[in-house]
């Protein structure tokens, strides 16, 4: 798109400009008459802006010109035409001279006031230091309409010289333009010379190819942040919907590790569970805080057989809904198969864990099973302090061997 712009510069929309060459508060002619000279100017026909200089000769500098004033002439408001860059003028000619002169007088802002006779009307006043820009042109080419360039535009040697112009000014300037015109350049050849005005009119582009490629520049510019910011808004969302999926994983994967410590039946830690306790209790070194309580469920085959399995499933239930009751948070229950359970403890003494043991004991045997049509539930069990042990598998059997002493010796009581 860019480059089809930039290819297509020349042929892009130009914008006109026709200056009104007949309005009589904006013509104005201007002879040597004003210093004292006798060069003639006559109006042949005013509304069809035609006219005629006589140089009699008897001047050095002879000059007679038409100015155009850019607006009417109580207001001489400047107009910018630098960014008309064609003016194509229509004019007929008769004369001896060889050129024709074009001009456009700018607004200057000089040191010195330029020096203005009294009687001068204030068009004039204004005018006079205005700095003189001008193209000559054949005046052969005037068959037709005539079409310069304003970078053929050049400033006068006269007005430099006469106003002491500094050289940075001295280019040609049509940015605050006040007036146009046409007059005959010097030499001026003594005789009549007729004029007649058809047109003078100005095109330019829209855009400078300056303007254009800063445009472009800005567009292209604001084009790729746009593109930029776009992927960086999806890359955040991208991003933000990763760590919603990644913390929503993290979540159900807990759960899954959760659900694979834990007894399906009972809700109690299994095997793996209670396996998982003890390393990190051995990791904070607290193992030997820690009693291990094995309970096993008094003749729970004849539980199954005369209640039926659903009513054994709701016993192993009730049993560890009892021994949670009775342990306290930092205690752990994991059923390690069938109807047998172990208890980790925190207990600091033998005393207290015979305590325990007792409670537990009760707790088990004191109906707490109202919704199954069963009672007088107990439990054999054997406890040892962690501590008292090399390890962990020792003081295991070491309760184990004590749980087998409960059930030899009549059940319902956990030895310790
Ligand atoms: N309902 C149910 N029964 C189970 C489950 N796991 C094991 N059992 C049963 O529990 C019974 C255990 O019987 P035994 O090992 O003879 O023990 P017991 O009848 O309690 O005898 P003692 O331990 O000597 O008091 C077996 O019949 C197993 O089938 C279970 O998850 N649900």
């Amino acid at each position: 798109m860019s480059i089809l712009l930039v290819a297509c510069y020349d042929y892009l929309p130009k914008k006109q400009l026709n200056i009104e060459t007949i309005s009589p508060s904006r013509v104005y002619a201007n002879t040597d008459a004003r210093e004292g000279g006798d060069t003639e100017f006559e109006w042949i026909d005013q509304q069809e802006n035609a006219w005629l200089c006589r140089v009699n000769g008897d001047t050095p500098y002879p000059f007679c010109s038409l100015t155009i004033l850019l607006s009417p002439k109580d207001t001489l408001d400047s107009v910018d035409l630098s960014n008309f860059d064609d003016i194509s003028i229509n004019l007929d000619y008769s004369g001896d001279s060889n050129y024709i002169r074009f001009f456009i007088r700018n607004s200057f802002q000089h040191d010195k006031k330029p020096e203005s006779s009294e009687q001068d009307s204030q068009v004039i006043q204004k005018l006079e230091g205005a700095k003189f820009n001008f193209v000559n042109i054949e005046t052969h080419k005037f068959y037709s309409p005539v079409s310069i360039s304003s970078a053929d535009l050049r400033v006068a040697d006269w007005w430099i010289e006469q106003f002491d112009v500094k050289p940075i000014d001295t280019k040609p300037d049509i940015s605050d333009a006040l007036a146009i015109g046409i007059d005959v350049p010097f030499p001026f050849p003594k005789g009549e010379h007729a004029f007649s005005l058809h047109s003078i009119s100005m095109t330019g582009k829209y855009l400078s190819k300056e303007t254009l490629y800063l445009l472009i520049s800005v567009l292209l510019g604001l084009a790729l942040i746009s593109e930029m910011l776009f992927h960086y808004i999806n890359l955040r969302l991208n991003v933000n919907t990763k760590s919603v999926q990644i913390s929503k994983l993290n979540r159900e994967n807990k759960l899954f590790k959760e659900l694979a410590h834990k007894d399906n039946l009972s809700g109690a830690y299994n095997r793996q569970g209670l396996e998982r306790v003890l390393v990190e209790l051995n990791n904070k070194q607290q193992l030997d805080d820690f009693a291990i309580v094995i309970i096993d469920i008094d003749n729970f085959k004849q539980v199954n057989d005369t209640y039926g399995h659903v009513c054994g499933d709701g016993v192993i239930c009730a049993t560890v809904n009892v021994i949670k009751d009775t342990i306290r948070n930092d205690d752990v229950v994991a059923r390690w198969g069938g109807e047998e359970f172990v208890i980790l403890l925190r207990c600091d003494s033998q005393s207290n864990l015979s305590k325990f043991c007792q409670k537990l004991s009760t707790a088990i045997k004191a109906p707490p099973y109202p919704e199954l049509p069963i009672s007088g539930i107990t439990a054999s069990g054997g406890a040892a302090m962690l501590k008292e042990h090399a390890t962990f598998d020792a003081a295991f059997e070491h309760a184990d061997t004590l749980l087998y002493k409960a059930k030899n010796n009549g059940k319902d009581t956990i030895v310790c």
